[in-house]
């Protein structure tokens, strides 16, 4: 049995539409290991959140194999999924943090939501909730707080330390930067990078190569539908194999120009080892 958090063989993803099906995935297989943290990057359209919502059990894939922490998930029925969330293995962000998080709870109230479920008492959830809210860095006061009440960068934070209160497995993040405006992302990025010791392996999808290059350990490549391309960081952007990640890698305005921000420039020296 392989020992990876995620391990995608051969997926075919199809959507039905009017006229005919269209063919969303190919093909796509992927690893990934115990605390590791994978780029997926690809343009609109490519693929990535079909993959994600295939992992997720969202949607259906026509071939291929998923197994999530030695679980083959492929044919879960919904009873079998909603046993699988409630363990609390498998986490997700959305890009629109907003998404992630009930209008209606507190910040505390949905930090304890899923340990509850998980049937933790009500004294540890409480606990785990300020611990995590303290590491994802922010002031223990915003729990009593709605998400209504706090900035874009703030509810993105509350939304990560949700994910990963319930020490997952797997947490994929869906563009977790791209709803922040710059200032937000450089400080998003810093603080997604720190995350990578939290223990659990990181999906971490963009279409931005340079918001990833400096996170992911390894980056895998979609264009339309396939993978066409996977590495570690550095191999592919700096010896990219495939014309289209070499479009990418030329394209990346914070990979090209060595005046782009300070803090994703820095992020790049580091994991360049230059
Ligand atoms: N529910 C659906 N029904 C039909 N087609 C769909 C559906 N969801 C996605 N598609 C199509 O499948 C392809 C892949 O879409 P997907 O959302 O996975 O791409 P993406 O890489 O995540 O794009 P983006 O970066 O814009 O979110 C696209 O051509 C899209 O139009």
């Amino acid at each position: 049995m392989s020992a990876d958090v995620l391990s995608v063989t051969d997926l075919e993803v199809h959507y039905r539409r009017r006229h005919g099906r269209l063919h969303a995935l190919r093909g796509v297989s992927l690893s990934v290991a115990p605390g590791e943290t994978v780029g997926i990057i690809g343009e609109t359209g490519s693929g990535k959140s079909t993959l994600a919502r295939a992992v997720l059990g969202l949607v259906r894939p026509s071939a291929g194999r998923i197994v999530v922490a030695g679980e083959d998930i492929t044919g879960y029925s919904s009873r079998q999924w909603r046993t699988l969330r409630r363990r609390g293995v498998l986490q997700y962000v959305f890009q629109d943090p907003l998404r992630s998080l009930d209008p209606d709870l507190t910040i505390e109230e949905s930090l304890i939501e899923p340990l509850l479920i998980q049937g933790r008492s009500r004294t540890e959830a409480v606990e785990r909730a300020r611990a995590y809210i303290a590491r994802v860095h922010l002031d223990e006061s915003l729990l009593t707080r709605l998400p209504g009440e706090l900035s874009g960068g703030q509810r993105q934070r509350v939304a990560v330390a949700r994910a990963l209160v319930t020490d997952p497995a797997l947490v994929i993040l869906d563009e977790p930067v791209s709803a922040l405006d710059s200032a937000n992302r450089v400080q998003a990025l810093e603080f997604l990078k720190e995350l990578r010791d939290s223990g659990a392996a990181l999906v971490f999808i963009s279409h931005d190569l340079g918001s990833v290059a400096g996170i992911a350990d390894r980056i895998a490549v979609l264009y339309q539908g396939e993978i066409v391309e996977v590495g570690t960081a550095r191999e592919v952007i700096t010896a990219p194999r495939h014309a289209y990640t070499r479009l990418l890698v030329s394209s990346a305005p914070t990979l090209r120009t060595a005046d782009a921000d300070r803090a994703r420039r820095d992020a790049l020296r580091d994991l360049l080892h230059i």
